[in-house]
């Protein structure tokens, strides 16, 4: 029996995800400055095909026509990002035009029925406060704070819907340790701090929030993957509680119970780390809800040969374009550990698919996009029917668009774009939503 939108709650939110430098472009219009992923991005060798977000999705000209698509299509939220670098300028002036182009977005959304969720961090930190020292540096928590500030200040009135950060893990760890994200640094200590510093700059936003947007609520959105061992041994068992503190607990934990897990902590100090602790109680205030974006499992398997411990496993369930195993179960899994650890409201922030999208005669025929949205839409009932305090989903994503490393190359919108012509169209999974969102 096909799920229908009428077993979800009648007040629960159905809608679609972006982020600012993935779909905006307009990178160097009205007086938008440089972030860390413009230099990034114009790195040779850093993204696939030498792509970069200059002209993305052209949103930042298009956000009325996105806005009817998403109108169309039935949803009543849109999560979407500000980019710090439009908003401020270096010396710490306010660019009007930038905030008018949010100012536009938003009374377009209202205007529409849909209600805003707004990211202030989804990674497109102002290059100038890298060359500061970016998250290495514990300045860039009240930097964070001012920037936060004078958003809640021009939107609060009418959005009330906040999140402080897109998944700080991939900041940190991608960005300081991997090497894949911006800034590409490639040092163990230094996500440590980042990754501290990134949690220091949620609390110190969440305090100002408090003050300026009363009637308003506010979380942190952490992308969360089911931590499974490859093969049942104890020694797996460990090593998937380990790597589920690292990449999960440690985001988590620090918000709820102003404390770092202890396996992945004392893991970091026998490895001679310093662990930074301070602020740990503005780090921990009371926030209203968690975003949990999930995407797939990560199979672990203890590995004495690794500092870490452990190593990754290739799984066997079909794939998406970004080799990530379908695997809606661990949806369902992540929604109950959180929402029982930590007793918050969720929300979806985002889950969806890259898929091997081909436009022919002006149709995308993404199945396998309409059976997966399927999948963690029955696995999000199913949480709520077994009373998870699930408040909303969003599909990642809106539109084709960036995505970061992989460039132009991974498809996850609902709607296709053609970066040639700019023109949108919807796949037959917007058009399977459209119904679905009406029944
Ligand atoms: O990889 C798909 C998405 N994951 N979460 C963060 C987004 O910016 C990505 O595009």
């Amino acid at each position: 029996m096909a799920i229908k939108r009428s077993e979800f709650p009648e007040n629960f939110i159905f809608g679609t995800a972006t982020s600012a430098y993935q779909i905006e472009g307009a990178v160097n219009e009205d007086g938008r400055e440089p972030s860390i992923w413009d230099v990034f991005s114009h790195t040779p060798g850093k993204i696939q095909n030498n792509e970069n977000g200059d002209v993305a999705c052209d949103h930042y000209h298009r956000y009325n026509e996105d806005v009817q698509i998403m109108k169309e299509i039935g949803f009543n939220g849109y999560r979407f990002s500000i980019s710090w670098p439009r908003v401020l300028f270096s010396n710490q002036k306010k660019n009007q035009k930038g905030l008018d182009f949010y100012n536009k977005l938003v009374d377009t959304l209202l205007e529409n029925n849909i209600t805003p969720f707004i990211t202030l961090y989804h990674w497109d930190l102002p290059y100038y406060l890298y060359e500061k020292g970016g998250w290495l540096n514990p300045d860039i928590a009240l930097y964070f704070q001012d920037y936060a500030a004078l958003m809640f200040e021009i939107l609060g009135d009418r959005v009330k819907h906040w999140i402080t950060l897109n998944e700080p893990w991939c900041s940190s760890y991608l960005g300081y340790f991997m090497g894949k994200h911006a800034p590409g640094h490639t040092n163990i200590q230094e996500t440590i701090i980042a990754a501290h510093n990134l949690l220091r700059a949620h609390g110190y936003a969440v305090k100002i929030f408090r003050e300026i947007v009363k009637d308003g609520i506010i979380g942190i959105t952490n992308v969360v993957s089911k931590i499974e061992p490859a093969k049942e041994s104890e020694e797996n068992f460990q090593a998937a509680i380990l790597v589920d503190e690292i990449v999960n607990g440690w985001f988590h934990d620090p918000i709820i119970f102003g404390k770092f897990p202890e396996n992945a902590k004392g893991l970091f100090k026998q490895l001679g780390l310093e662990i930074p602790e301070t602020d740990m109680d503005i780090i921990s205030q009371p926030i209203d809800f968690f975003g949990v974006n999930y995407y797939t499992r990560q199979l672990v398997e203890y590995d004495p040969t690794s500092p870490y411990l452990y190593k990754n496993v290739e799984g066997i369930l079909p794939k998406t374009e970004m080799g990530w195993e379908i695997y809606p179960e661990g949806l369902y899994d992540m929604l109950r550990k959180i929402h029982r650890r930590y007793g918050l409201p969720l929300y979806i922030t985002e889950n969806g698919m890259a898929g091997p999208d081909k436009l022919q005669n002006d149709i995308i025929n993404d199945d396998y996009r309409v059976k997966y949205l399927e999948k963690h839409f029955e696995k999000a009932l199913e949480a709520i029917e077994d009373g998870i305090d699930l408040r909303g989903y969003f599909v990642w994503s809106l539109l084709d668009n960036f995505e970061w490393e992989k460039g132009y190359s991974k498809r996850f919108g609902i709607v296709y774009v053609d970066y040639k012509t700019q023109k949108r169209y919807l796949k037959k999974s917007a058009v399977w939503l459209k119904e679905f969102l009406r029944k």
